[in-house]
């Protein structure tokens, strides 16, 4: 039971009791006892006074205090007692403060990890790069086992430090964070003076941004990554991404870390592990400190499993042993994690049972009948549990050690026989538990038995100043020689030849008490401290560099905006151009085709000069051979305009490229001409040589001729003489030559006359037909609109040609301007994001420094660890 502020209802009532029955006021006593009379001093040794803890707390419950031998004495040990008991009610309460503080700021960094988590799986966090050579100082600060440092005030800090490095494999060097906490408050000026210095330098370019984190490595939050047995800069080995990853675990790692310094701050107990050597008298020491015969003790070696002693109270007063299987399993309220032992089986069980090899270990939670004065585990303060250990041997030494290594041991105990000393498993266990605690308590049992002490305590002094330095600077506080065999175990009675045992008692307590802060606070406080200056390191770190982002950004947009608008404004000019330059060559090239065929159609009948004529059995061949020379001398002047085509074609293409190649640089040109007119197309126009074409009576010149003045003489005869004139007149001669004469000559002149016909039909058929022939020949071009067509497939073949450079020229501005656009939306967002990020993680500066005031501000009395109390 305690009261509102955490003093024992004990503490309570000897108060009441006090004031009740004593006749000066405490405040008269405590002056008097200040003015006049020294404190008496706690140390028996008389040697000099604790560094490591106030004696407050270890002098409460003394049993010198509690033993008067007059009267005055009483009194003043009453006083004494009473003001050491408000003190540790003090202490109390501004631990209990600490805790709630520290509990609540380490859920709100814990907050801000898993802000900082997911803003890096959605944006990677920049990660800064720090030089090599520093991180191999610091990766050689790790690996340095710091054990040289001599200034005890930073020893008892330093201790607590290393183990939370020991934890965090990752960390700083202690060395390292005692030094980032002293230029703490220096850098943090420097945090928020150098900020707008640090953006702005940093806009200077990359290298500068290096330079300005040149002195701000991370505690917590470094990354490092392992190649064989090197560790490398992983800005050299790996891309943002897998830095960020590596980020995200570390932010993961921070967060189970966090959980465990919950867990360790809201935790009221205090645990002491008891190991040393075997049949170094450990159980014997325990039972003595507990005042009860609770553990077996025998002259083999008897216990085997870590028995961890704690309070009944804790398991609602019930005196039982719990035999655990599998500890990471153990609950308490859980029956199937664990195995009861009766009470009054307990020897037998660590000393005899075989099936022991199942279990890891034994809690026993035992009464402890005494006032809360005088019991260690049921104090008042602090729930104290003691873990008996196997005694150390090569088999039991690891798992000693490791245990020993568990951040909720906040005490070592370590027993040594005095007849022995060290063995050579102690000493190691001692050298590696002296690198992760620092300060061991050490008991050297059986003191009874020898017979030269002060011999046997230089010698084991010495063997201790080398095993722990530390250590020994406090020896008078953590080295005691007891014969724990000698304490009376009867309860109500002490034995008075034990004062060295009860000084150990006070001792043991006061470090329990004062380790309390050291290996929870501090460890809490510290971590928090270390991981908010590494967010605030990492803020600032992306602060500038999401402005160097953002202003690089800005000004390539602003540079780039001149050549954006240029070529928006060169794609419609250009393609317009193109375009026209296209058409206008097709129409020039339809032009010369339409001449040159039209020319050639009408010079046809030269192509008919060089055929021979066959004579007139073969003038059937003959007139095809005359439409096939006619046909051929079109298609060949058909292929020289198209050759001429295709020239021009390639130097139009030639002229549009280079138009393109000034807006938009070198590139290939698509467009061949050279692939024109050679798909096989019947290019030939073909006439059909008919009967009729081999007489041509009207169009011959002479015969025409002939024809005319026939017809004109008749006509103009039988207009002179009339129609009946003519004929009476033909009728005369035929009278008058008579008709029989007629008839004779009648058949010879039509016989020479149509000999004569058919001799000039004949002779004139091959003119016939060449005339007819040519004549049909220009009439089919006329008809069919060969020039025409001739002159648009020409052009059809050449604009398609063109229109292939023209849609390339379209599509690579098209692909500027994409690409362009692009690049700008991709500024865009980054000035976006950079300007979010900025925001972002200003607030995230804000916070966090305003969290580290908050952190600092939580008291821990450190004077536990550096200065003795003094009343
Ligand atoms: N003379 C003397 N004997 C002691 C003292 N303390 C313990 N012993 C004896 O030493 C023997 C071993 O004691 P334990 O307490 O069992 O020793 P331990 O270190 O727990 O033994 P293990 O757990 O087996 O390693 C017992 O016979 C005790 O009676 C002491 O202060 N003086």
């Amino acid at each position: 039971m305690s009261d509102i502020y955490g003093v024992p209802s004990s503490m309570l009532s000897a108060r009441r009791h006090l004031r009740r029955n004593s006749s000066p006021s405490i405040d008269a006593l405590r002056d008097d006892l200040n003015e006049s009379t020294p404190l008496p001093k706690l140390d028996l040794s008389g040697s000099r006074s604790s560094k490591m803890f106030s004696p407050a707390s270890s002098i409460l419950n003394s049993p010198i205090a509690m033993s008067p031998s007059s009267s005055s004495s009483s009194i003043r040990s009453a006083a004494q007692t009473h003001q050491y008991r408000m003190n540790a009610a003090q202490e109390h309460r501004t631990y209990h403060d600490s805790c709630q503080r520290l509990l609540t700021h380490i859920a709100s960094v814990k907050n801000i990890c898993d802000d900082l988590y997911r803003n890096n799986k959605e944006h990677s966090v920049f990660y800064p790069p720090f030089p090599k050579a520093q991180q191999q100082q610091q990766q050689q600060q790790r690996l340095t086992p710091q054990r040289s440092m001599t200034a005890s005030a930073l020893a008892g800090l330093d201790s607590t430090l290393h183990l939370e490095t020991a934890s965090q494999p990752d960390m700083k060097g202690p060395s390292s964070i005692v030094e980032s906490l002293y230029n703490h408050h220096n850098r943090r000026t420097s945090i928020q003076s150098d900020n707008l210095a640090s953006s702005t330098s940093t806009l200077i370019g990359a290298n500068s941004l290096h330079a300005s984190f040149l002195k701000q490595e991370f505690n917590i939050l470094h990354l490092d990554m392992k190649v064989g047995y090197a560790s490398t800069n992983v800005h050299s080995a790996l891309e943002k991404t897998s830095i960020a990853n590596l980020l995200d675990e570390k932010l993961s790692q921070c967060k189970r870390h966090l959980d465990n310094l919950y867990n360790r701050v809201a935790d009221t107990s205090s645990k002491v592990l008891v190991t040393g050597d075997l049949n170094a008298g450990k159980s014997t020491f325990v039972n003595a400190l507990l005042k009860r015969e609770l553990l077996p003790a025998d002259q083999q070696p008897c216990t085997n499993m870590f028995c961890e002693v704690l309070d009944a109270t804790i398991n609602n007063g019930l005196e039982q042993v719990h035999a655990i299987p599998q500890v990471d399993l153990y609950d308490r309220l859980n029956p199937n994690t664990y195995h009861i032992i009766e009470m009054r089986h307990l020897d037998s069980f660590i000393m005899d049972d075989l099936d022991q090899d199942r279990y890891q270990m034994v809690k026993i939670y035992t009464n402890d009948a005494r006032a809360t004065q005088e019991s260690l585990l049921h104090n008042g303060i602090v729930d104290i549990a003691l873990i008996d250990s196997p005694g150390l041997n090569t088999d039991s030494l690891k798992t000693t050690a490791v245990f020993a290594r568990q951040e909720e041991i906040d005490v070592v105990v370590f027993v040594v026989s005095a007849e022995n000393h060290f063995t050579l498993s102690g000493k190691e266990f001692l050298w590696n538990a002296a690198n992760e605690k620092t300060h061991i308590f050490i008991v050297v049992n059986r003191f009874d038995s020898i017979r030269d002490k002060e011999r046997c305590k230089r010698t084991i002094l010495e063997q201790i100043r080398q095993l722990s330095p530390a250590t020994y600077e406090d020896a008078d506080d953590l080295v005691h020689f007891v014969s724990a065999g000698s304490v009376d175990l009867e309860p109500g009675s002490r034995k008075l030849d034990a004062p060295d045992f009860a000084r150990l008692e006070e001792r043991l307590r006061a470090f329990v008490l004062g380790n309390r802060t050291k290996s929870k606070l501090l460890p809490a406080k510290n971590y928090l401290v270390n991981l908010l200056l590494d967010i605030g390191v990492l803020s600032e770190a992306n602060q500038a560099d999401a402005a160097i982002k953002h202003k690089e950004a800005n000004e390539m947009l602003e540079q780039d905006l001149p050549a954006y608008e240029r070529l928006l404004r060169a794609r419609d000019r250009m393609l317009n151009q193109v375009e026209r330059m296209a058409e206008n060559a097709v129409t020039v090239m339809q032009q010369h085709t339409v001449e040159h065929l039209q020319e050639a159609a009408d010079q046809v009948h030269h192509a008919i000069q060089p055929l021979e004529y066959p004579g007139i059995l073969l003038i059937w061949q003959y007139a095809q051979d005359l439409c096939e020379s006619m046909a051929q001398a079109l298609v060949q002047e058909i292929r020289s305009v198209e050759q001429q085509t295709r020239q021009d074609t390639e130097q139009t293409l030639t002229n549009l490229h280079q138009v393109a190649e000034d807006q938009l640089g070198n590139f290939p040109r698509v467009a061949n001409a050279d692939g024109m007119f050679l798909r096989p197309r019947d290019r030939r126009l073909v006439i059909q040589v008919e009967t009729t074409d081999f007489f041509d009576l009207m169009v011959d010149d002479k015969f025409s001729g002939c024809a005319l003045s026939m017809g004109a003489v008749a006509m103009v005869g039988g207009r002179v003489m009339g129609f009946k004139d003519a004929v009476s007149s033909l009728w005369n001669m035929s009278s008058m030559m008579g008709i029989n004469n007629i008839r004779r000559f009648a058949l010879p002149v039509v016989g020479v006359v149509g000999a004569s016909l058919l001799v000039y039909v004949v002779a004139d058929m091959r003119y016939a037909v060449e005339r007819k022939l040519v004549r049909k020949f220009k009439q089919a071009v006329r008809d069919t609109g060969y020039v025409d067509a001739q002159s648009h497939r020409i052009g059809r073949d050449a604009r398609k040609v063109l229109r292939v450079e023209g849609w390339e020229i379209q599509s690579r501005l098209q692909k500027a301007i994409e690409s362009k656009e692009n690049k700008r939306n991709e500024l865009e967002l980054v000035i976006h994001t950079s300007q979010e990020s900025m925001a972002y993680f200003s607030a995230l500066l804000e916070k966090s420094t305003m969290l580290l005031d908050k952190v600092e501000s939580v008291h821990i009395d450190q004077s536990k660890i550096e200065e003795p109390l003094k009343l």
